[in-house]
This record gives C-alpha cells, sequence and structure tokens, in this order.
C-alpha cells in the first residue's frame, strides 16, 4: 500500500474533519477544519478535543452527552452525534459529528470525526419557529425532526404534555416539501365523538339536524399540506376504523355526500399515552397505529434539559413582555427552577413566569415569586447518579411503549442495538 501523508487525505476532505488519539488529543485537522472555526491545525494539534470543541475541561460525556470518543474507544462502536461545538471566537454552533474508527501503522486506533454544522438550516430554522434550546437532548431531537420531515412518512411525536409536541409538528411542516401547503390541526381530544367524522371529513348540506351549508371537513382542507392529529390516542374506536379506511384508500365523502374525494396529506400525530399500551387495553387499533407510526420520535421532558431552562425562561419572559421591558430572573429563581420537576414541562414554565410577572417586585423574579409546589421540588442529584437513573428511567419507558421491541427502542434513542442490549445489562432491564 503506498504511504500517503496523512494531512493530505484529510485535506482532500470537504467537510471539517479531525483525528483524535484515545487520550482525547488532536492528532491531526484538516484545512477544512481551520476555515470553518477559525482555528489553525498548529493551534489545535496537541491540544484535547473536549478543549477545543466544547470550551470544556472535561469530555463530553462527563458532562451528560453522547461521548463519540467514548463509544469508540470502550465500545468499539462509530456513532453519530449532535453537540454544540465552538469556534475560535467562542461562537457556538449546533454540529452533526460523525465517528469514523481509524487504524495507525502499527495497528493503533484514532477517531476520526467529520463535522457537518447546521446553524445554516436547523438553527435559523428553529429561531424562525421560536423553538429555543441548546441542550445535548434537544439538539438531538431537532436534528431527528429535521431529518424526518424530508421523507413523506406519517410521523408520531411522542412526549409529556407541554413538551412542544405541537410546536415539533408544524417545524415538521415548515421543513417538508409541503410547506407552501396548509398546516391544519385537530385536537382529538376536544371534537365531540357525535361531530368527530364531519370535523374530519366535512358534510353536505343538511346532512344532520344542525348542519346548515356544506362544510369542508379538516382532511379537504389540508390537501398538499399537513394534518396534525393531536392527542391522537382520544379518537373513538368507531372512527378509528373510518380514518385507517380513508388512510389506506386516500379516499373518502363528506357526511351526507354521495361524491368520492380524494385528498392528498401528510399525516402527524402526537400524543402523551403509550399508544402500544392502549392497543393492547382494546382502545387502540394496531393497525392504525402502524399507519400513523411510520416514523416515531420522543420529545424530551423538560426535566432531561435543564441546560435550557435560562434561556427558555429568558425568552417565553421576553414574549410575556410584549414589547415592554421583560422581567428577569436572579439567582434564587433560577435555581428553584433547575430543583423543579416540571410536570407540566414548557407550558407549566410559561405559566409559573407568567404568574410570577403579576407578583414580582421591580421586574426581578426570585424563588418566592414563583410559588413552586414545595413536594415537587426535589433535590438536583449528583450528574453522574441522576444522569444514571434518568436514562434507565427513559428506557423502560421506551420499552413499555414500544411493546419491548428492542429494535424500536434503539432507532428512538439513536444508537445501535448492541449498544442498547449492553445499556439493558447495566440497568438490569434484560
Ligand atoms: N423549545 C421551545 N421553545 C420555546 N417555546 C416552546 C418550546 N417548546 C414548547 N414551547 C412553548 O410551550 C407551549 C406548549 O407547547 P406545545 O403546545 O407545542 O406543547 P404540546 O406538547 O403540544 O402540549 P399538549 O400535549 O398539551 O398538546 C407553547 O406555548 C410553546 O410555544
Amino acid at each position: 500500500m503506498p504511504s500517503i501523508e496523512l494531512q493530505d487525505i484529510i485535506d482532500a476532505n470537504d467537510q471539517p474533519f479531525v483525528v483524535i488519539d484515545s487520550a482525547y488529543r488532536i492528532v491531526a485537522a484538516n484545512r477544512r477544519y481551520a476555515e470553518t472555526y477559525g482555528a489553525t491545525p498548529e493551534a489545535i494539534v496537541g491540544e484535547h478535543c473536549y478543549a477545543v470543541s466544547h470550551h470544556s475541561p472535561r469530555p463530553c460525556h462527563e458532562n451528560g452527552e453522547q461521548c463519540p470518543h467514548r463509544a469508540l474507544f470502550e465500545n468499539g462502536e462509530a456513532v453519530e452525534v449532535v453537540h454544540t461545538h465552538f469556534h475560535a471566537n467562542d461562537q457556538p454552533e449546533r454540529t452533526r459529528i460523525r465517528g469514523h474508527a481509524l487504524r495507525g501503522p502499527d495497528g493503533e486506533r484514532y477517531l476520526g470525526e467529520q463535522l457537518y454544522p447546521l446553524e445554516a438550516d436547523i438553527g435559523l430554522d428553529c429561531d424562525a419557529m421560536q423553538m429555543v434550546g441548546q441542550s445535548p437532548a434537544f439538539l438531538a431531537c431537532v436534528d431527528n425532526l429535521a431529518r424526518v420531515a424530508e421523507s413523506e412518512a406519517s410521523i408520531l411525536l411522542y412526549g409529556e404534555s407541554g413538551v412542544g409536541k405541537e410546536l415539533a409538528a408544524r417545524f415538521i411542516h415548515a421543513r417538508s416539501q409541503r410547506r407552501g401547503g396548509a398546516f391544519i390541526v385537530i385536537n382529538c381530544a376536544a371534537v365531540p365523538e357525535t361531530l368527530f367524522e364531519s370535523e374530519l371529513f366535512g358534510h353536505e348540506r343538511g346532512a344532520f339536524s344542525g348542519s346548515s351549508g356544506l362544510k369542508k371537513g379538516l382532511f379537504e382542507l389540508a390537501d398538499g399540506g399537513t394534518l396534525f392529529l393531536d392527542e391522537v390516542a382520544e379518537i373513538p374506536l368507531a372512527l378509528q376504523a373510518k380514518l385507517l379506511r380513508v388512510l389506506e384508500t386516500g379516499e373518502f365523502r363528506r357526511v351526507g355526500g354521495t361524491h368520492t374525494l380524494t385528498a392528498d396529506v401528510r399525516l402527524v400525530s402526537a400524543t402523551n399515552r403509550r399508544l402500544l399500551d392502549e392497543v393492547d387495553e382494546k382502545r387502540f387499533r394496531l393497525d392504525l397505529y402502524y399507519r400513523l407510526a411510520g416514523i416515531d420520535v420522543v420529545l424530551p421532558p423538560l426535566r432531561e434539559r435543564r441546560a435550557d431552562l435560562p434561556a427558555l425562561a429568558a425568552f417565553l419572559l421576553k414574549r410575556l413582555a410584549g414589547g415592554r421591558r421583560a422581567c428577569r430572573l436572579d439567582a434564587s429563581g433560577l435555581a428553584a427552577l433547575q430543583a423543579y420537576d416540571f410536570p407540566g414541562n414548557v407550558r407549566e414554565l410559561r405559566n409559573l413566569l407568567q404568574r410570577a410577572v403579576l407578583t414580582c417586585r421591580d421586574g426581578v423574579i426570585g424563588a418566592a415569586d414563583l410559588n413552586l409546589p414545595v413536594a415537587a421540588v426535589t433535590p438536583v442529584q449528583p450528574a453522574t447518579q441522576g444522569l444514571a437513573d434518568i436514562e434507565r428511567a427513559h428506557i423502560r419507558a421506551l420499552l413499555a411503549s414500544r411493546g419491548g421491541h428492542r429494535g424500536r427502542v434503539a432507532q428512538a434513542l439513536g444508537v445501535t442495538e448492541r449498544t442498547l442490549y449492553r445499556k439493558l445489562k447495566r440497568y438490569g432491564l434484560s
């Protein structure tokens, strides 16, 4: 085999690329890396990757992030992750990092990292959508949403109440080929059973008592666009059969109508219930579940992305101020929020802040103004123990919601089945 200079090979790569040894030291960086991040290879070779990329004194797994270095050197896996990466001038940027296993001349192992900056697409979209967050869990989720948006598959969003499922559905629509079409929302829990069919498929003049003129249904209105079925677990069983038929044939009729209509609709659904449990309980049809959950995406609860709290709170306070001077949190207020579990997620945060704005003095919100339910405030666990507990609970929940199907759980977590298998053993879940 010809011996070619490492620098020449990596310089031929159009993406930023760095090579890192087992001790976290950068051993080479390509020209593209230097241009993109404003650091010369000479300045970073020999430095720790976490110091250069994350401006952090410790490896990213110790900050609760998925670490491609650890994945390779401990588990022999080349993984892809999303991180916030720093330019030499301190500017943060969302970046997808793809790890590659490399071998040196004596068989020693190296990690090759190819970097794909995401700021230009996801970052701008998030800003336009007013989706706030920089935590690894949030970034990974947004990256996932951006990827699934491009397909035409039906998407099922799973997440606790108030976590941002509707916002995520709007994000998917805005990034899809259908962005020029309508985004139509139906809250399946809010529509009375008797009106459900006419809401969804419309009705002809005088179709039933009380129906006045002809009304187009939401399915028809969403033609060429996206229909968002919120609280999808609440669709009555009889209507689930009708909806399934429409999804299978692409055809429907308005209530009281004789003409067969068609509509080209992409479905995004959301639920905070474990739909497969609903299937087990015979409250939800398995065939409809498969139609709706072409791809499922889990949205992380706020307590699993506490790093986003300061920015989210500042954003919500600004929105609440509506152009006037926004209130701000003091250190005690922020600490109280950091220790709270937020069962109602971002919506609860917004409501807490809304009340605090009215009671605080001089525009400064302290812990007392937030009036958090004392019993619900849990102390923050030491980082390592807390993260392991959270991961274990999250995997258990995923296993339950996916009927114990390991492939689907691994997909939802963004890890290989092998990695999942190890985690199951580690947490005594296998
Ligand atoms: N990442 C975020 N950045 C800024 N605001 C957010 C974010 N996520 C959610 N919100 C805000 O939180 C509120 C709740 O979000 P949304 O209605 O999308 O939640 P949901 O999961 O659909 O709730 P539900 O399950 O009750 O229907 C909205 O005001 C939304 O704008």
